[in-house]
C-alpha cells in the first residue's frame, strides 16, 4: 500500500481487515467459539496498527486490543491526529455461524473532530465511508430502534413503546449505526457501557452522511479523552432525535 489520503486509507485498512478476518473465520471454522474471538481480535489489531505505524508513523492509534499502558500512553492526549480503531466490534457475533454483525472501524481524530472514518461490514460484503457517505432514507409511520443483543439498555422498552417503535436486536455498535445509515433501522439507542473505540469510526460516516449522533442527554460524542470509556450514545435520523431525546430525558426523570 502506498501513501494515499486519510480517507481512502481507513477504507482501505477496514476492507483488508475485514478480508482477512473472513479468511480466518472460514479456515478456523466455529467449534471453538473462545478461540476463534481471540485468534480474530489479535490479528486485526496487529494488521492495523502494523499498517498505520508504517504509513503513518507519526500518528497515535488508539486500540480496543492495545495493551492498557499503550491505551494510557500521555503522547496520545497530546497528539494532533489519533487513529481510533476496533478491529473487531462485534467480537460474539463474528464468533457464531451465519451471523453478518459484526465490523471493523478505523476512524481518523483531528484536534477535536473525527475528520475520517470507515467502518466495514465484511460479510455483508461492504464498507462505508465519511468519504462516500450513505444517502439517509426518511422516516415512515412507525420505526426501529437498534438495541444490543446482549446489553439492551432498560429503558429502551418503555422508549419504543411511548414512541411506537419496534426494537430490532443486532450485534456491533458498527453494524448498529450501519443500520441506521442504510435503512434497516432508524436509530441506536445504546447506555450502560461502551468505548471510544466502539462508536468512533460508524459516528464519523453517520455525521458526515447527515445523521443525528450524540450522547443520550443530547450532548457531544467527545473522542480521545484520557478515559476512553463513553458509555451512551444516540444515533438516528436527523428528524426522529427531537423525539428521541425528549422521550429519554422524560425516562430518566
Ligand atoms: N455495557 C457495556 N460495557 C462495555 N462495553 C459494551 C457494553 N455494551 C456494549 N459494549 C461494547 O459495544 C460493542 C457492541 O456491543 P453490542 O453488540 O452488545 O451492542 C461491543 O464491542 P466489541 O465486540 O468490540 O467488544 C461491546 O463490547
Ligand atoms: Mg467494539
Amino acid at each position: 500500500m502506498t501513501i494515499r489520503d486519510d480517507h481512502a486509507l481507513a477504507g482501505d485498512l477496514a476492507t483488508e481487515a475485514g478480508e482477512r478476518l473472513l479468511a480466518l473465520r472460514a479456515e478456523h471454522g466455529f467449534a471453538d467459539q473462545r478461540a476463534l474471538k481471540d485468534a480474530g481480535d489479535l490479528m486485526a489489531h496487529r494488521f492495523l496498527t502494523e499498517a498505520l505505524q508504517r504509513l503513518r508513523p507519526s500518528d497515535s492509534v488508539l486500540s480496543e486490543e492495545a495493551t492498557r499502558e499503550e491505551r494510557m500512553d500521555p503522547r496520545r492526549l497530546s497528539a494532533d491526529r489519533v487513529w481510533i480503531v476496533d478491529p473487531l466490534d462485534g467480537t460474539r457475533e463474528f464468533s457464531e455461524e451465519g451471523r453478518s454483525d459484526w465490523a471493523v472501524h478505523v476512524a481518523l481524530w483531528e484536534k477535536g473532530s473525527l475528520t475520517a472514518g470507515a467502518v466495514a461490514l465484511p460479510a455483508q460484503g461492504r464498507t462505508l465511508t465519511a468519504a462516500v457517505p450513505p444517502v439517509l432514507a426518511r422516516p415512515g409511520e412507525r420505526f426501529r430502534i437498534a438495541v444490543s443483543r446482549t446489553r439492551p439498555p432498560e429503558f429502551v422498552r418503555k422508549l419504543a413503546f411511548l414512541a411506537g417503535a419496534d426494537l430490532v436486536p443486532i450485534g456491533s455498535a458498527g453494524a448498529k449505526i450501519s443500520a441506521v445509515l442504510t435503512g434497516e433501522v432508524e436509530a441506536y439507542v445504546h447506555a450502560g457501557g461502551q468505548y471510544e473505540w466502539d462508536s468512533a469510526a460508524p459516528v464519523a460516516v453517520a455525521l458526515a452522511a447527515g445523521a443525528h449522533a450524540s450522547r443520550i442527554d443530547g450532548s457531544p460524542l467527545v473522542y480521545n479523552q484520557a478515559d476512553p470509556s463513553l458509555p451512551d450514545i444516540l444515533v438516528c435520523l436527523p428528524d426522529l432525535a427531537p423525539t428521541l431525546l425528549a422521550g429519554i430525558r422524560d425516562l430518566h426523570r
